[in-house]
């Protein structure tokens, strides 16, 4: 069995790496996908989407609505641990493919001509029958790509632990943070020529790639499972049973990160839905121009993670680096919220860009690779699952309370720049403190991580490399 150990793919330095570029060139287009329409907000709240804040916030919301409510990020996590890598990584390709279609076919013209487009319209009325759809569509997309990604981290350990595990997360979130910047810059483009429909056809077809790297990787998976044989045959007693579900939630330190998590990642994504707009409020530039600027934030973020990675393979201090993650994001936010638009220029927006992209480095090079420390093989997938479950209720609560806050904060803003009023703009102080709060917050959880660490002995301080 040692032998067999010895001789397998994933010893072999090449094979690795090939499976990670494999694995992360899905996530680049899935997160690319993911936000397709982030630079668009202000295309889309004109005609013929008329797409109000609270409507685009509940939209980008939409992507965890199925996976919070419905409860399918627990249900892929359980999948993932029973069908295996393989099954799960098609099941999400495909999922996300059928997801994006929907949302694309929402923003085309042919759909506003159907009897479904009547019905939607029919009621709700404060939500176009475009936006209903779309969401729906978003709604199944965001089933697949959290699939994808709690699969790919477990790909990941699979080939890596106990060698460069955090590098290779740090990488593979590098690829896909790639993936933002690209759309950051390209989505403006692809709307020049054909309006929101074409970015987000863009984005399909992207998609489509990313399902056969996928697809190719399943091959190796294949040939690394039988090199290892039995070796890699599970004893019945290390097999995944539905009552570990009660073993992860009563885990300590699986909290404190579910926590740390949900409240990260609040400050994070939802921002980087409204960020164009608020570049572009806060700095009176274009929107082009302001998500130019804003596209350096994921592909800088993403540049450092695999060094913090490689730092935290050799030398350890995970739950500090979250710490001070954390930390750099509420200075970040305040910055944002505080600076008055006079004061406020290029150099200090590039400068608190900077800021957040080291703190969106620290703690995601972190955290990811802290999973396998506190919980077992067996039921890795499922942590991962409910983590990402967790951490999807604020995804999906946040953009629609910051879309509420900006507008309850802006009284009459909205109605001005759907009637296309010149110089009608958005104020995002109250929004950008809500982002601080939620930083402050997970100061506090980075704390108490440490004090669980050392009680309980995870080793999240230890280094990740044998
Ligand atoms: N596979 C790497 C671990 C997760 C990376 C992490 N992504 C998430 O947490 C997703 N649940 C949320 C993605 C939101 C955009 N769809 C990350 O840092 O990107």
């Amino acid at each position: 069995m040692t032998e067999k150990i010895q001789h397998a793919l994933s010893e072999s330095k090449t094979a690795r790496w090939i499976a990670l570029i494999l694995i992360s060139s899905t996530m680049f287009f899935a997160y690319f996908f993911v936000d397709v329409l982030a630079p668009l907000q202000e295309l889309l709240e004109k005609s013929p989407t008329f797409w109000k804040p609270e409507v685009f916030g509940m939209i980008g919301g939409g992507e965890f609505v199925l996976n919070v409510v419905a409860g399918m990020l627990i249900i892929s996590g359980i999948i993932l641990d029973k069908m295996g890598i393989r099954f799960t990584l098609i099941t999400a390709g495909l999922t996300m493919v059928l997801g994006a279609s929907l949302k694309y076919y929402a923003l085309t013209e042919g759909f506003t001509q159907t009897a479904l487009a009547s019905f939607l319209g029919s009621f709700i009325s404060g939500i176009p029958a475009s936006a209903k759809l779309a969401m729906a569509g978003f709604a199944i997309f965001g089933v697949g790509v959290e699939m994808a990604g709690i699969t790919v981290s477990k790909t990941i350990v699979k080939w890596f632990k106990g060698k460069e595990m955090a590098m290779a997360m740090g990488l593979e979130m590098a690829v896909a943070r790639l993936g933002v910047f690209a759309v950051f810059q390209l989505s403006p483009v692809f709307a020049e020529m054909g309006g929101p429909s074409k970015s987000v056809l863009m984005g399909l077809i992207f998609l489509c790639i990313g399902f056969m790297t996928f697809f190719i990787y399943t091959f190796m998976d294949r040939k690394l499972d039988k090199q290892l044989g039995e070796a890699a045959q599970l004893e019945p007693e290390d097999e995944f049973h539905l009552s570990d579900l009660g073993k992860i939630f009563t885990n300590p330190g699986f909290l404190t990160i579910a926590g740390l998590c949900v409240l990260f990642y609040s400050a994070i994504f939802p921002f980087q839905k409204f960020a164009t707009n608020m570049l572009s409020s806060k700095l009176d530039i274009s929107l082009k121009e302001a998500s130019a600027y804003f596209s350096y934030f994921p592909i800088g973020a993403g540049l450092l993670t695999p060094f913090i990675g490689w730092f935290l393979d050799k030398k350890g201090k995970g739950a500090s680096v979250m710490l001070y993650g954390a930390m750099l994001l509420v200075v970040s936010h305040l910055i944002f919220a505080l600076v008055p638009a006079e004061s406020f220029n290029t150099a200090i927006a590039l400068i608190t860009i900077v800021i957040l992209g080291v703190a969106f480095s620290l703690v995601p090079a972190s955290m990811w690779p802290s999973v396998p420390k506190i919980v077992e093989a067996r039921y890795l997938g499922s942590a991962y699952g409910c983590i990402f479950w967790i951490q999807n209720i604020g995804l999906m609560l946040v953009p629609m309370l910051i879309g509420w806050s900006l507008s309850a904060s802006n009284p009459g803003v909205s109605e001005q720049i759907a009637a296309g009023v010149e110089g009608a703009k958005y104020n995002y102080m109250v929004p950008e403190l809500i982002f601080a709060g939620f930083g402050v917050l997970a100061i506090g959880l980075s704390i108490v991580l440490r004090v669980v660490d050392r009680k309980k002995g995870y080793g999240l301080e230890l280094p990740n490399k044998k």
